[in-house]
């Protein structure tokens, strides 16, 4: 790259909030994990969770895993930004660093639900970019939640019981994607945050470039 593309490519921009959301197993940890591998520009906003850890999860990586006084604690304290329960536990995004980073033009990726999305939306509807990910089918869907081997039987069942109801919320997405095949899907998922980084309106140094430009 040359010296003067990577001049243009650092113009300042506003960050913005990339939502993955689905139901659970259709994928949106594997999209993730692809995600943070392969931009450096994008972090991932850490959850807090009353939910117990799962085998291979790391606490302050994959959540911070609180008890449910802890999560009370940063309720009554104002810590978070959004807070939802869901399959019996309770889920919230720290607020702390993340409204700081944006400032500063940083990109943050949230794993929440379609309740964090829309209170997500109702703060700070400018900087929220929303994906939703399908599955290509419920037989497909149940399939991965047993291929996870993460949870017990009847957690699955729930899962899918839960699965019609999340689907529903599709349509209140800026995109939706269907998981078929991984690496098509992730292809997609990265055009969609490639394009929104170039949206006029997040491009705040637009305005003296150009000015400079035209001088
Ligand atoms: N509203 C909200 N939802 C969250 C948050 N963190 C995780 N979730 C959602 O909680 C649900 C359950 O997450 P998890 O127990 O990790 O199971 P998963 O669906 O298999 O990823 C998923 O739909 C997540 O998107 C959060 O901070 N806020
Ligand atoms: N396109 C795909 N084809 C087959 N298996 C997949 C695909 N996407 C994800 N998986 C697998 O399905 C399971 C559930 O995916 P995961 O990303 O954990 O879902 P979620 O975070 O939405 O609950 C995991 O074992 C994952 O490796």
């Amino acid at each position: 790259m040359d010296a003067e593309k990577q001049q243009n490519d650092k113009l300042h921009r506003r960050g913005l909030m990339f939502i993955l959301s689905s139901p659970s197993g259709a994928g949106k940890t594997t999209m993730s994990h692809k995600l943070l591998m392969a931009d450096e520009e994008i972090k991932l906003s850490v959850s807090a969770t009353t939910r117990p850890k799962r085998p291979g999860e790391v606490d302050g990586i994959d959540y911070h895993f609180v008890s449910d006084a802890e999560f009370d604690r940063m309720v009554e304290k104002d810590e978070f930004y959004e807070w939802a329960n869901v399959f019996d536990y309770r889920y919230g995004t720290p607020k702390a660093y993340i409204r700081k980073g944006l400032k500063e033009g940083e990109d943050f990726l949230f794993d929440i639900d379609w309740q964090g999305t829309q209170q997500l939306y109702q703060q700070d509807q400018q900087d929220v970019v929303s994906v939703f990910i399908l599955p290509p089918s419920l037989t497909e869907l149940r399939r991965r939640l047993e291929s996870r081997a993460q949870d017990s039987a009847q957690v699955i069942d729930g899962r899918m019981e839960r699965a019609r109801s999340e689907i529903s919320h599709w349509a209140e997405y800026d995109y939706v994607v269907i998981n078929d095949d991984v690496d098509e899907c992730f292809v997609k998922v990265r055009e969609i945050l490639h394009a929104e980084r170039m949206r006029r309106t997040r491009q705040t140094g637009l305005i003296p470039f150009v000015r400079e430009l035209t001088a």
